[in-house]
Order: structure tokens, then C-alpha cells, then sequence
């Protein structure tokens, strides 16, 4: 059995996990959900799971929650609550599946008490993936992939040393926008990036695959996670999101991990590593799917793929910055305060006024990041 913590069990990626916990009841146990705001759903969760401990953002809901679960299940709220959870003595592993960066110092602590990590918030790793990274090592526990192509790759390795890796190639589905011509994308509408062609996903990831910096933040994330020099990630668009990427070996073998998109096969393969648990869930009839195509990915109208590269190639504090701007540019473009296209012109304004420090400390990447979120929500259109 595996005493699991879930942080962000009301999104997208906690429900799914909720869905693998109701699925193997005799191998994973909730101890711990954090939610952000959603009372009425972390409520549900508690009554169905019985964990030990809830959390959630706002401290009056937490008093709320505290009247309806009774004395003997701990509640806390904000940050604290997701260090109380992050360290729990019972947990085995601690998922982090908050959107943005709030999932940071939960990680770090939960690494520090000695809890391997299941990491959906791909933002956290871009921001101190070095940090994240080197701490794991030090601590002596596991960072487990749960984004879709990081598990793919993580699969495809099976253990095999760096220097049997020529490249990693990191699919991307092209997007709603995929075939949109580029006079088109000053009228796109949150709407029409909210569709998102193969994935049912919350907002922000969603709108980031519209713009393509989902895969410019995946490509910095695999740097990190498999330790591997920019240039050797790769990225290639394949719209069916069925193969879910690919590692190209030494000996130009390319394996890939292929499987219809459903997130409950990354979660259950990260909660349950390193065993495989058997799971009806998830079914791939190839032959109904036909055919598996690929693209390269056009940075004429996606630059952010570029943008993410120099971001990544660069490192120091340019990665916390281009994601934090990222951050406030999607909230600002479904707030509807700036255009689609201005998206990926906010964040290359602040990062080419970002003044970068090399090997960061922690201090020096969350001052990077408020200074970026400062910089971008003064940003108007030239
Ligand atoms: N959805 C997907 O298929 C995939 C997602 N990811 C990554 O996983 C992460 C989560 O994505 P997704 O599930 O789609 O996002 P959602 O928006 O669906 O869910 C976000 C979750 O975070 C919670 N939350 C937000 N802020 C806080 C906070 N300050 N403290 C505690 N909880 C908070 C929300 O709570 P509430 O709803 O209660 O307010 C919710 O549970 C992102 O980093 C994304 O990039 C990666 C691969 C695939
Ligand atoms: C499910 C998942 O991991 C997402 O990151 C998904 O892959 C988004 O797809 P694209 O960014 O390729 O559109
Ligand atoms: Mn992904």
C-alpha cells in the first residue's frame, strides 16, 4: 500500500489521480488532498477517501471544513497547509498537481523529509529544476514524470545510462491553431484556444499548448528531469497524441510509449513506479486509429518554441522568468487584457529585459520571478 498525498486534487490531474486511487484501493491510500478553492469538490473527495489531513487555500473555508469533518482529521489552509501535507510521516509520495508555481516549496520540503515526488506542475521544474533536481539527489528520492511525454520518455529509458541517449523527442499534438494561417491569430478567441484537440486539461495548460510553450516549458522540463543538454531535446508535432514521445538511442533505435491520451496511465505509472499494476482503464485499438503522422513544428507562427530553447540554453534565471511571464500573459489573454499573439510578445519583452544570474540560488529565482511578474503586467503593447 502507498500513502499518497495530492496536492491539487480539485483540477484536472487530481481528479484523474482520484480516479487511479478508486481504481487500485488495495495499493494507493489518499492521506492528504490539497485544494485551492473548491470546498464543495474537496469535500466529496474526503467523504469518499477519508484522508488524514485536508488543505485548502482560503483559511475560512478551512474553519468550514474543520466543522464538517470533525476533530480527529487535521484541516490547515495556504501555504503552511501545503507544507503540513508535503511532509506528512505517513506519506510515501507526494504528487504535486498545483497549476503554476505554488507547488515549489511543498516539493522541496516533501524532498527535504525524504518523500519521493510524482510532479505534474511542470512549471515548479522550469523555474529550479537544477535545484529540485539536485536536492532529490541529495535527499536520495525520486522525482517521477507524471506529464504525458515526460512519463513516455521516463517508460522508453527503462533505466538506460545518459550516454545511451542520442536525443529525446517530445511530441507535441500542433495544438488548436495547428493549421491556422498567422493572419488569422490576432482574432483568435479564448474560446477557440480553450479546444484543445485531443486533451481535456485545465485552463492554463490548455491555453499553453494553443500557444506551443506547453512544449517550450516541457522541453526545458526534460532537460532537467533526464539531465540532458538542451540540444538533444527535440520536439516533433504528431496530432493524434498517441504516441506520447520518443528516446532516439545511440544506436538510432527510436522507442516510443504509445497509448490512446488519458492522464491516468502517467499518474498510476508514476504512484505505483516501479512496478506496472495491471488496469482496464486505458485501451489502444491501433487499427481503429489508423494513422500516425508527424510535422515539424512551425516557430514562424509558434516562437515560443524558441523562445523556450534560448530560455533553456541560457539558464541561470531566464527559464523562472520566461514562465512567469508566461503565467501572467495567459491570465492577462483570458481576462481578455491582451490578444493571443501578444502572448508570446509579452514574454520576449520581459525576458530580453531580464538581466540574468547565472547557477541562481532559491532566493535569486523567486526574485527573478516577482520581477518578472512585475515587469509583465506593467507591459503595454509598443
Ligand atoms: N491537465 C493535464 O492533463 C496535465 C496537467 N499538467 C500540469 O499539471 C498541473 C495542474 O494542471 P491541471 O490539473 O490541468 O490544472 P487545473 O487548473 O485543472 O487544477 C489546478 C489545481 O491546483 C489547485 N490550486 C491552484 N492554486 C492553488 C494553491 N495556491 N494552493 C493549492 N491548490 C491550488 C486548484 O484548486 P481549485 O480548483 O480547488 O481552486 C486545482 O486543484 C499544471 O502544472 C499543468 O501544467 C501536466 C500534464 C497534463
Ligand atoms: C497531457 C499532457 O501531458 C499535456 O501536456 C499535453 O501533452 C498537451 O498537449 P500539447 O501541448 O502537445 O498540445
Ligand atoms: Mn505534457
Amino acid at each position: 500500500m502507498k500513502n499518497v498525498v495530492l496536492l491539487g486534487s480539485t483540477g484536472s490531474i487530481g481528479t484523474s489521480t482520484i480516479k487511479v486511487a478508486d481504481d487500485l484501493p488495495d495499493r494507493i491510500r489518499l492521506i492528504g488532498l490539497a485544494a485551492g478553492n473548491n470546498l464543495e469538490l474537496l469535500m466529496e473527495q474526503y467523504r469518499r477517501h477519508q484522508p488524514m489531513a485536508l488543505s485548502i487555500s482560503d483559511p475560512e473555508k478551512a474553519t468550514l471544513a474543520q466543522g464538517m469533518v470533525g476533530a480527529t482529521t487535521a484541516v490547515y489552509s495556504g501555504n503552511e497547509g501545503l507544507l503540513k501535507l508535503a511532509t506528512m510521516p505517513e506519506a510515501d509520495i507526494v504528487l504535486i498537481a498545483i497549476v503554476g508555481t505554488a507547488g515549489l516549496q511543498p516539493a522541496l520540503a516533501a524532498i527535504r523529509a525524504g518523500k519521493d515526488i510524482a510532479v505534474a506542475s511542470k512549471e515548479i521544474l522550469v523555474m529550479a529544476g537544477e535545484i529540485v533536481m539536485n536536492e532529490a539527489r541529495k535527499y536520495g528520492v525520486r522525482v517521477l514524470a507524471v506529464d504525458s511525454e515526460h512519463s513516455a520518455i521516463f517508460q522508453c529509458l527503462d533505466d538506460k545510462p545518459g550516454q545511451s541517449v542520442r536525443n529525446l523527442w517530445l511530441t507535441a499534438s500542433g495544438g488548436p491553431f495547428r493549421k491556422t494561417p498567422k493572419e488569422e491569430f490576432e482574432a483568435i478567441t479564448v474560446e477557440r484556444a480553450l479546444k484543445h484537440p485531443s486533451w481535456v486539461m485545465g485552463r492554463k495548460i490548455t491555453i499553453d499548448s494553443a500557444t506551443l510553450f506547453n512544449k517550450g516549458l516541457e522541453m526545458i522540463e526534460a532537460r532537467w528531469l533526464f539531465d540532458v543538454e538542451m540540444d538533444r531535446v527535440k520536439v516533433v508535432v504528431h496530432p493524434q497524441s498517441v504516441i506520447h514521445s520518443m528516446v532516439e538511442f545511440v544506436d538510432g533505435s527510436i522507442i516510443a510509449q504509445i497509448s490512446t491520451p488519458d492522464m491516468c496511465l502517467p499518474i498510476q505509472y508514476a504512484l505505483m513506479y516501479p512496478e506496472r499494476v495491471k488496469s482496464e482503464r486505458v485501451q489502444t485499438n491501433l487499427a481503429q486509429i489508423g494513422s500516425l503522422t508527424f510535422e515539424e513544428p512551425d516557430v514562424e507562427r509558434f516562437p515560443s518554441i524558441n523562445l523556450a530553447r534560448r530560455a533553456g540554453e541560457v539558464g541561470g534565471t531566464l527559464p523562472a522568468v520566461l514562465n512567469a511571464a508566461n503565467e501572467v500573459a495567459v491570465d492577462a489573454f483570458v481576462n481578455r487584457k491582451i490578444s493571443f499573439l501578444q502572448i508570446t510578445e509579452l514574454v520576449r519583452h520581459t525576458m530580453d529585459r531580464h538581466e540574468v544570474v547565472t547557477h541562481p540560488t532559491l532566493e535569486q529565482i523567486l526574485e527573478a520571478d516577482t520581477w518578472a511578474r512585475e515587469e509583465a503586467m506593467a507591459w503595454k503593447r509598443p
